[in-house]
C-alpha cells in the first residue's frame, strides 16, 4: 500500500505564505483527514499532492518515490472535488470512464470497471444520463466513481460531501469508510465538518494558517485538544470555556465556580495565579443532588431537547453560562435552581495568553521522562 510523505512544503502566492514548512507522513492504506477552517490551505495542499500546482520548496514522496517534479497524470492519483467537476456533455458512464481512457484498456474492461464501481455507489441505473439530469447526490457519486474506478493507490477527496443534502451526507458518512477500506487505497480527505472528520479519519490533521496544528486519532483530538480553538471546533454542543485563575488549596490547585471549589487533580503550583481558560465538555457535566459533595449551584435558564440528547443552559452564581448535555430521556431540571457535578479530572486547562492546553503536571513530567 502506498505511503505519502510531505517534506517541508512551502507554497506562496505573492506575499502570502499559504503552506508554511509543512511536513506530513501518511501510512499505506491510512485514511487521513485534513480538517480546518476556510482558507487554511487544505485545497492547495491537495492540489500540490496531485501535482496540479508546484511547491516553492519541499518534496512530495509517493510510495517512497520523489514525485515533486512528476506531472499530475503520471502520479497515479484518483481525485474528486467538492464542485463535482463533471464534463457536462458526457454521460455519467463516459465521465467515469474518462479516468481510464489514458490506460488504453479494452472497451470491455472499461465497461466492466465502470459498472462495478457504479453498482457499489448505487448509480448503475443513471449511467446513460448527462450531469444536468442527475441529482446532486448522483453527481457526487459519479465524481467519486470516477476517482475510484482505476483503483488508484492514492485517493484525494476534496470535501466531496459539501454540496450534498444532509440525508445523503449522513448515509455517505456511514458508507464511505467501508467503501474506501475495500479499495485499500491511501486516502487524503478534506472536510470542514468535524463529524465527518471523526467518522472517516484514521487520523485527523487539524490545519490553520498553512500549518498542521495537531495530528492524531479522532479520540486523541477530542480528548486531548492541543489548544482552545481545536477544543472548540470538535464537539456539539460546543465545549464550555470559562476564564479562571486557579488558586492553591490544601490538596492541590482549584478554581471557583459559583463560590464552590472545583479541584483540578494533577495540576500544581505552576498554574496558581495564572490567567487560564477552563474547558468543560457539556457531556462530562451531570446534574446532582444539592447535598452531594462538591455540587455546584446553577440556575437553569433553558433546555433544548435534541434527538439523542438534551442540552441545558445553566448560569453560575456570577452569571457564567454552562451547557450541560445528557442523553435524551434521562431526567433533569427544566428551570430554576439546580446543582451540577463536575469531575475536575475531565476538565481541560488552557493558557489564556497562548491558547495552548496546559498538561497536568503529573502527565507533563511523565512525558518529559519519556522524552529523556
Ligand atoms: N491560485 C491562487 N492564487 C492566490 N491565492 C490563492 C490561490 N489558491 C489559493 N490561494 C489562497 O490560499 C489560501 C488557502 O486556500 P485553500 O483553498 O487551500 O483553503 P481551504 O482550506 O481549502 O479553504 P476551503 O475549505 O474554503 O476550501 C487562501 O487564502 C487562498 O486565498
Amino acid at each position: 500500500m502506498t505511503t505519502l510523505q510531505l517534506k517541508n512544503i512551502v507554497k506562496r502566492y505573492k506575499s502570502q505564505t499559504v503552506l508554511d514548512d509543512l511536513s506530513l507522513d501518511v501510512a499505506g492504506g491510512e485514511r487521513l483527514v485534513l480538517f480546518g477552517p476556510s482558507g487554511s490551505g487544505k485545497t492547495v495542499l491537495l492540489r500540490l499532492i496531485a501535482g496540479v500546482i508546484e511547491p516553492d520548496a519541499g518534496r512530495v514522496l509517493i510510495g517512497g518515490e520523489d514525485m515533486t517534479d512528476v506531472d499530475a497524470e503520471h502520479r497515479g492519483i484518483g481525485m474528486a472535488f467538492q464542485n463535482f467537476a463533471l464534463f457536462p456533455h458526457m454521460s455519467a458512464f463516459d465521465n467515469i470512464a474518462s479516468a481510464l481512457t489514458s490506460r488504453k484498456s479494452s472497451k470491455d474492461t472499461i465497461a466492466a470497471g465502470v459498472h462495478k464501481v457504479s453498482k457499489l455507489l448505487k448509480i448503475d441505473h443513471v449511467l446513460s444520463h448527462h450531469p444536468k439530469a442527475l441529482s446532486n447526490g448522483q453527481k457526487q457519486r459519479t465524481a467519486l466513481a470516477r476517482a475510484l474506478v482505476g483503483s488508484p493507490p492514492l485517493l484525494l477527496l476534496d470535501d466531496p460531501l459539501r454540496n450534498v443534502d444532509a440525508k445523503l451526507r449522513f448515509e455517505m458518512r456511514l458508507e464511505l469508510p467501508r467503501l474506501l477500506a475495500a479499495q485499500g487505497a491511501t486516502v487524503i480527505y478534506v472536510t470542514q465538518d468535524y463529524k465527518e472528520a471523526m467518522a472517516l479519519g484514521d487520523r485527523i490533521a487539524v490545519m490553520a494558517h498553512g500549518r498542521i496544528r495537531q495530528i492524531g486519532t479522532p479520540a486523541e483530538i477530542y480528548n486531548a485538544p492541543a489548544d482552545i480553538e481545536i477544543a472548540r471546533l470538535f464537539g456539539d454542543p460546543t465545549i464550555n470555556l470559562l476564564e479562571v485563575v486557579p488558586q492553591r488549596g490544601p490538596d492541590g490547585a482549584f478554581v471557583e465556580l459559583s463560590d464552590m471549589r472545583l479541584r483540578l487533580p494533577g495540576f500544581g503550583a505552576e498554574i496558581v495565579g495564572k490567567q487560564c481558560v477552563l474547558g468543560l465538555r457539556p457531556e462530562t457535566i451531570a446534574f446532582a443532588e444539592a447535598a452531594s459533595q462538591g455540587a455546584i449551584p446553577v440556575t437553569v435558564e433553558a433546555e433544548t431537547p435534541l434527538n439523542e440528547k438534551t442540552v441545558t443552559l445553566g448560569l453560575t452564581a456570577r452569571g457564567r453560562e454552562i451547557l450541560v448535555s445528557r442523553p435524551a430521556g434521562t431526567p433533569g431540571p427544566v428551570a430554576g435552581p439546580a446543582h451540577i457535578a463536575v469531575d475536575g479530572r475531565t476538565a481541560f486547562l488552557f493558557d489564556k495568553a497562548t491558547g495552548r492546553r496546559i498538561l497536568p503536571s503529573e502527565l507533563a513530567s511523565k512525558r518529559n521522562g519519556e522524552a529523556a
